[in-house]
């Protein structure tokens, strides 16, 4: 079973409570989610490999750490996953960056996929699907499938609010993936939004109803 990462930094915490506000304006949001992600990275990359080596200082020579091998791979699922990446990309910013396209269909809730590009060589790297909601986890399920179908095989899911819903359906169709959230909240609406959650993340990051 995939692990379920809650990340209760007191920074993450304070930000999250003026993204989820209704008051918080478009400018204000954007800037947030972008903060938020990037201290998610900074977690989520805790336990990446180091290896030896040596730099000389103006004093004399130190015994370093450095990351070792594997690059990542940020994929952001189209649109409201774009929100994050540039805050992660000031923590990694060698970091290359695939984008999947999906929207939730209104009626049925099901995702449809409309693009996926992603860099070459995937299967070699560790995969970060990026999407701050994971409602029904019809979508996230959706945006790993297309990722691992193109040969990823070491995939992380980073989120800012999760649904139990979501969580659980992740889990069980791709047990591998350890889920990175800032909040789990009570559950979803008629509509599938999550309950509190903070709205339609895509249409307040980027201003369209
Ligand atoms: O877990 P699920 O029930 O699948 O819902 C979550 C999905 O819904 C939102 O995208 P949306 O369909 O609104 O697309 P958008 O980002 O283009 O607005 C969100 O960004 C997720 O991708
Ligand atoms: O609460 C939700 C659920 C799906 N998509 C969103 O943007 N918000
Ligand atoms: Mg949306």
């Amino acid at each position: 079973m995939g692990r379920l990462h809650v990340l209760d930094h007191p920074l993450i915490q304070h930000k999250l409570t003026y993204i989820r506000s209704k008051e918080t304006g478009t400018k204000e949001f954007r800037q947030l989610v972008q903060e938020v992600a990037m201290l998610m990275a900074y977690e989520i990359t805790r336990d990446l490999p180091l290896t030896d080596t040596t730099v000389e200082t103006p004093v004399g020579l130190a015994h370093c750490k450095v990351i070792e091998g594997k690059t990542l791979a940020l994929v952001p699922v189209l649109r409201a996953g774009l929100g994050m990446v540039d805050g992660i990309l000031a923590m990694i910013p060698n970091a290359k960056v695939g984008h999947i396209g999906l929207y939730r269909d209104p009626e049925t809730l099901q995702p449809v996929e409309y693009y996926c590009k992603l860099p070459p060589n995937v299967e070699e790297r560790d995969v970060i699907v990026i999407d701050p909601m994971l409602a029904t986890g019809g979508s996230a399920v959706a945006a790993i499938d297309a990722v691992k179908e193109r040969g990823a095989t070491a995939v992380k899911l980073m989120c800012l609010v999760a649904a139990p819903a979501g969580v659980q359906r992740v889990q069980s169709a791709h047990p591998d993936v350890d889920i990175y959230v800032a909040a789990v909240d009570d559950g979803l609406n008629d509509h599938g939004y999550i309950v509190p959650g903070l709205g339609d993340a895509g249409d307040r990051l980027f201003g369209t109803r």
